[in-house]
């Protein structure tokens, strides 16, 4: 393969395959994008929660940013857990190093309800990292946080989704609709209008990982040069396939599946 696409994740790691970069990786994989990653966290986490979390030593998170973009043009890349200021701030100061689309996942708390980042680091990445973003995919949680505003139904969604654009300066915004009830809505405004996304709600508990897939697919699709509003339909249609054949592993909210969707993603 001599045209390969490269997409680039920055999270944390799931050894039980679920969510973060084990999830990112198999997702970029699948859709046919060349997967790298930077390691934020090593998290001790299965489909029943987090048990444990070791944060790499900040001077190893910019060396492994520094080993690929002194090496490997990056065509796409994504954030997950980022979990305080001062490795937001190693992951700010490199993005100019690279121009590539940026999908920021504002990851806060695992599926679970434990908590991904620290409390007090949050705001920082609303007011630094949100304005460097191509598409931000805030969940209804993470939406209400960074606008401290609740979100009852989908035109709140809607309305979330302009105003994280128009007072924090993201680009583009993807709110998710994971958590309402009845369809599984979401809704993209991309500066200019709002886009819908919807598709029948899956009975499951197996949702442990779905934001990282759907954000790594949009990663993936984008990296292969797919307008924005393009990305996020084929990464929906990613996702909820994978939501619908996924595994009942595990004691808890078991993972999505990255395997065995390709081709109905890419057939459609
Ligand atoms: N039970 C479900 N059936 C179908 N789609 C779902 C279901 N749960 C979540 N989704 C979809 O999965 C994607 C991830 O959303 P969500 O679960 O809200 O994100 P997060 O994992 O960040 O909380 C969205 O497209 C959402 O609409
Ligand atoms: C390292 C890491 N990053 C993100 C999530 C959130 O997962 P979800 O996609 O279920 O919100 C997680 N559980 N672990």
């Amino acid at each position: 393969m001599t045209n390969v696409s490269t997409a680039l994740t920055i999270a944390g790691t799931d050894p039980s395959g679920g969510a973060g970069i084990q999830a990112d990786l198999k997702t970029f994989q699948e859709l046919r994008s060349y997967g790298m990653s930077v390691i934020t966290s090593v998290v001790s986490q299965n489909t029943t929660g987090v048990k444990d979390v070791h944060h790499v030593p900040i001077e190893i998170l910019k060396s492994q940013l520094e080993a690929i973009s002194s090496d490997i043009p990056v065509d796409a890349f994504k954030t997950g857990m980022i979990s305080n200021m001062e490795m937001m701030k190693v992951v700010a100061e490199w993005i100019p190093e690279v121009n590539a689309p940026y999908v920021m996942d504002p990851v806060m708390v695992a599926t679970s309800g434990d908590t991904l980042i620290e409390e007090e680091s949050r705001s920082w990445l609303r007011d630094h990292l949100i304005p460097l973003a191509t598409v931000i995919t805030p969940n209804i949680a993470e939406a209400e946080f960074i606008l401290e505003e609740k979100i009852r139904n989908t035109e709140d969604m809607k309305q979330a989704a302009e105003q994280i654009c128009s007072r924090f300066g993201a680009n583009a915004a993807l709110i998710k609709g994971g958590h309402l009830e009845g369809e599984a809505i979401d809704f993209l405004y991309d500066g200019s209008s709002i886009l819908t996304y919807s598709s029948e709600r899956i009975d499951t508990d197996n949702t442990h990982g779905t934001g990282c897939t759907y954000a790594a697919a949009i990663t993936a699709f984008l990296s292969q040069g797919a307008p924005l509003s393009t990305a996020v339909e084929q990464a929906k249609h990613f996702v909820t396939e994978a939501i619908r054949h996924s595994f009942d592993i595990g004691k808890g909210s078991g993972p999505t599946n990255h395997f065995a969707t390709r081709e109905e993603v890419m057939n459609k």
